[in-house]
């Protein structure tokens, strides 16, 4: 290949010796005698430019400045005398290559040619090289992320601030790689190859940042060398695998929908049932006793469905008084009552395009009952002390841990509100009934207990395991998490024994001991027990263990347990 070779300057005699010793090399040579000309030549494309310092009433200095600004990317060297040696050294300031010394050699001339224009080609490669990277960079879906030696952000991808939420003035400000709202997992990873100086391949674990739903996430990171000193920090990229891991989960059994966890053929229902209804606006009841999970399943048809994005607002119907109640569901206007201070907009509005979970749904008023029946009708309401109404897009799901359908009975609760709310019902198991849950729940706490008290994974014993297999769980899976907190506060080591669970769990028997036995003989007294705390009224009993009746009935055959009960 030819390359081209611009010589700027305004004594002859140079210009002449330039293109000899030049063209004599095979380079094609073109001539300017002033700035003027220069400019006007510079368009033509070149591979070089020597240009002499002096050019009559200009520099080459400025020459190159404004190739510059003209956008010329060109290589200058400059010519100089032995006077001019300031501004040539400025000029390699703006960015010229190299200067030569007057008066010129060939072999100088020749030599700084073939260098100045190899190295124009390889930083051009280079950059190319470097604007592709960074391009990809910014395209792939993946967060990367990297950090320095101190775990200063150095630089980070679009994908990771939608991910992990790191911000580019973060990146800008050399914030420490700290997400403070993340449970640190990417936190450990960057760490351990930062001590190690080795790569972490694909590690997945639950990402829970504040305000954003839990993400499945697969991370790698690896250490990131620079060339001239050698390590220099880390890398981390990371995927969001939600998506999949859902897909998987649900090829192989769930053992987990959103952030509801359980195996068992009853939560498999659920699930199901779940992501049927996330897709319709139908309003759902959810029944089952307390800390079955009722706000979580209201959560996940939420989170499932096309609302996801808008607002998820609970409210607990039973822990506000009336009056109170009427204007955090309805908002009032200044001057509705006293302490009406200035205008407050209600849940209902603040729910508007999302998803309104009224919880305890059986503990509100006959007048609460009436207005609510008006917004299940008609999808409208007034604020206290205003007639206007205002109509909104809420999807409503109600829950309670009560007997709805004998509050009706006993006409403590409207029946008209009781078929609306009810369109389609969802039970939530008791946990007694799904007690083969407890191992994957006893993990999913035991793994959020770790990172929230950060520390080394938790387990638990067998022994300890059996016992949480035997009680009978009346305040159910939020008992069982309660019970596990407890445990991973006493517990000085990983792993949970008996001693550490609080007094008053049922002391288990070795399962290795018949386990059948045990189960059964467990059923068996717990249903006398209920029986004779229900007065041997068996409907009470039934619904002192959270069964149905006919449930009861089945295992007083099974367990062979006659008497006087009615
Ligand atoms: N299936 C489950 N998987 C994981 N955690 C669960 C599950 N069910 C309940 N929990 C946990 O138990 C606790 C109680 O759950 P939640 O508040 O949803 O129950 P609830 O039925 O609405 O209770 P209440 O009737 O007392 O309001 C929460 O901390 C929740 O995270």
């Amino acid at each position: 290949m030819t390359y081209s070779i611009l010589v700027v300057d305004d004594e002859e005699s140079l210009r002449y010796t330039f293109r000899c010793f030049l063209e004599h090399q095979g380079y094609e040579v073109a001539i300017a005698a002033n700035y003027e000309e220069a400019l006007a030549a510079l368009p033509a494309g070149f591979d070089l430019v020597f240009a002499d310092i002096v050019l009559g009433g200009w520099t080459g200095v400025d020459l190159l400045r404004e190739a510059r600004l003209r956008g010329f990317d060109v290589p200058f060297v400059m010519v100089t005398g032995y006077p001019h040696i300031d501004t040539a050294s400025e000029a390699l300031r703006l960015g010229a290559y190299d200067y030569i010394p007057k008066p010129v050699k060939q072999e100088t001339i020749v030599r700084v040619a073939r260098m100045a224009i190899r190295h124009h080609l390889v930083s051009k490669e280079k950059d190319q090289y470097r604007s592709n990277l960074e391009a990809i960079f910014r395209s792939v879906k993946d967060a990367i992320v990297t950090v320095d030696r101190g775990m200063r952000l150095i630089a980070c991808n679009a994908a990771a601030t939608t991910l992990c939420g790191i911000t580019k003035d973060r990146v800008e400000a050399q914030e420490l790689f700290c997400p403070e709202d993340c449970q640190h997992q990417c936190l450990k990873l960057l760490e351990e190859t930062l001590v190690k100086r080795q790569p972490i391949e694909g590690q997945r674990f639950v990402c829970r940042r504040q305000g954003q739903p839990d993400r499945i996430i697969a991370a790698a990171t690896s250490p990131l060398l620079d060339q001239l000193e050698g390590f220099d920090g880390a890398v981390l990229v990371a995927r969001d695998e939600t998506r999949l891991d859902h897909l998987e989960r649900r090829a192989s059994g769930r053992r987990s929908h959103l952030s509801l966890v359980g195996g068992s053929a009853a939560m498999q229902r659920l699930y199901s049932l779940l992501e049927a209804l996330s897709e319709v606006d139908t309003t759902v009841l959810i029944t089952g006793e307390s800390g079955t999970g009722k706000e979580l399943a209201a959560d996940a048809l939420h989170r499932g469905g096309h609302r996801a994005d808008k607002p998820f607002v609970a409210v607990n119907c039973a822990a506000l008084p009336e009056t109170l109640l009427e204007s955090e569901l309805f908002g009032h206007v200044k001057g509705a009552f006293t302490g009406a201070l200035r205008d407050k907009e209600g849940r209902f509005q603040k729910a508007d395009g999302g998803t309104i979970f009224l919880d305890e749904i059986g503990d509100i008023s006959p007048a609460m009952q009436l207005r609510l029946l008006r917004v299940l009708q008609e999808k409208v309401f007034e604020r206290v002390g205003d007639a206007t109404p205002i109509r909104v897009d809420v999807r409503i799901v109600a829950a309670t841990n009560r007997d709805l359908a004998q509050l009706v009975r006993e006409g403590r609760f409207r029946e008209d509100l009781y078929y609306r709310l009810k369109v389609v019902h969802l039970e939530l198991p008791a946990l007694r009934e799904r007690k083969e849950d407890i191992p994957l729940l006893v993990e999913h706490f035991l793994g959020r207990l770790t990172a929230r008290f950060e520390r080394n994974p938790l387990t638990i014993s067998q022994e300890a395991l059996d016992t949480l297999m035997s009680h009978p769980w009346p305040g159910n899976v939020r008992e069982l998490e309660h019970v596990l907190e407890h445990a991973a506060v006493i517990c000085r080591g990983h792993v949970i024994l008996s001693d550490h669970l609080p007094a008053d769990l049922a002391p288990a028997v070795p399962a290795s001991a018949a386990p059948r036995t045990v189960r059964v003989t467990d059923e068996a007294a717990l249903i006398r027990d209920a029986l004779v705390r229900a007065g041997g009224n068996k409907t009470k009993a039934a619904k002192l263990l959270g069964m149905s009746r006919r449930t009861i009935y089945r295992k007083l055959d099974e367990h062979g347990i006659f008497g006087d009960f009615k």
